[in-house]
């Protein structure tokens, strides 16, 4: 997990989200199949190999809310953020945005609508911007796409509004991507993901490519722009001292299931899951520095096997028998849902 907190000051949410629910994850899940081509099989011998990147996650989001997924290389954060942006196709379960299924079936037009009102912006805004297109073009291409307007003039001064909205300057359309820095660059991608006008975003490592002194800056655009607009966010990032700064809530996905969600003060200040307090204990944040920390213990396992059980049982400094062989409920712990047999009924606490 990184360890790099932004060096400026974030704002921390002052709103509290309306309780709506926005979107809705319902037993998501992805099966990549890493399998050999057949006739490869036939000749080399093997048989099919899959890997269960989602297995069966479920989470609400809140209009206005900051949901944030978090979880080592390879939990599986991704993939869900694909699926919920309809970029990738589930294996099972459902993302509901706003009651309609991002994966439904639907007239092309309904479709169009529902797309218009998801947007994503990447962590590499180097990788993320056509170079060969002048700011305005990318910016306006969205606008173009769903034909919000017609009229270039119309369009030429949306883009100046969205890039003074998003603290450029309005006359920056002229330029390419290759004239700012990276933190500019990532607002030139903000600027983009607005220009259709959406309701949710989905960020996936948002700062994570930029400078530690500009992260803050970013993510506190993030946050003005949430305020502002409504905004409903879906944030992506192993970066706990990030995600202790902007999200609502927290997800934490451990080999692709959902350990524990609270809300995020509760979460950092009394994590539920053996995981959770792992990872915690590894970020060096304000409050712990000069403590002993834990370090992560053991390994990830391989994705392809994963241990039966719980899949952290292996890591697991409290295991108990049946860990090994039965996948653990979801139990509610004050405000906290953790998946784990600590919390079961007479099994007592972790303490
Ligand atoms: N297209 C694919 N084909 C095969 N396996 C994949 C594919 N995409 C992801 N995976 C695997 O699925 C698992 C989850 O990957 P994912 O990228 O969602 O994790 P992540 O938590 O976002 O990790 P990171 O922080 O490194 O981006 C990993 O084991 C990854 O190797």
């Amino acid at each position: 997990m990184s360890v790099h907190a932004p060096t400026t000051a974030v704002q921390t949410p002052t709103k509290s989200p309306s309780g709506e629910t926005l979107v809705e994850v319902s037993g998501l899940r992805r099966v990549f199949d890493l399998s050999k081509p057949w006739l490869n099989r036939m000749i080399e011998g093997g048989g099919r190999v899959s890997l269960t990147a989602v297995d069966g996650v479920d989470f609400a989001i809140r209009r206005g809310e900051t949901y944030a997924l978090v979880g080592e290389s390879g939990s599986g954060k991704s993939t869900i953020a694909k699926m919920a942006v309809g970029l990738l196709p589930p294996s099972a379960g459902s993302v509901t945005i706003g009651g309609t299924d991002v994966w439904g079936e639907q007239s092309a037009d309904a479709q169009r609508r529902m797309r218009r009102k998801i947007q994503m912006i990447f962590q590499d805004p180097f990788a993320s911007l056509n170079p060969r297109w002048r700011v305005q073009a990318i910016i306006e291409e969205p606008i173009k796409a769903f034909n919000l307007l017609p009229d270039a003039k119309d369009r030429t001064a949306r883009v100046g509004e969205l890039l003074t909205l998003v603290g450029l300057d309005a006359r920056d359309g002229q330029k390419f991507p290759h004239e700012f820095s990276g933190g500019q660059r990532q607002r030139i991608a903000i600027a983009r993901a607005l220009a259709s006008d959406p309701t949710f975003i989905v960020c996936d490592e948002p700062t994570s490519a930029l400078d530690v002194s500009v992260q803050a800056q970013v993510l506190n655009l993030l946050r003005d722009l949430q305020e502002r607009f409504g905004l409903t966010y879906l944030f992506i990032s192993h970066n706990l001292a990030v995600v202790r700064h902007v999200a609502t809530r927290v997800g934490v996905l451990y080999l692709g299931r959902l350990v524990e969600e609270a809300p995020a003060r509760e979460l950092f200040a009394e994590p539920k899951h053996p995981y959770t307090k792992m990872l915690l204990d590894a970020v060096p944040d304000i409050e712990m520095e000069g403590k002993d920390r834990q370090a992560i213990a053991g390994e990830i396992p391989n994705p392809v096997n994963p241990p039966p059980g719980c899949h952290f049982h292996p890591r697991c400094p409290f295991i108990m028998p049946h860990c090994s062989t039965d996948i653990p409920p979801p139990h509610a712990v004050g405000n906290a849902v953790a998946r784990c047999h600590l919390f079961a009924e007479g099994a007592g606490t972790n303490d």
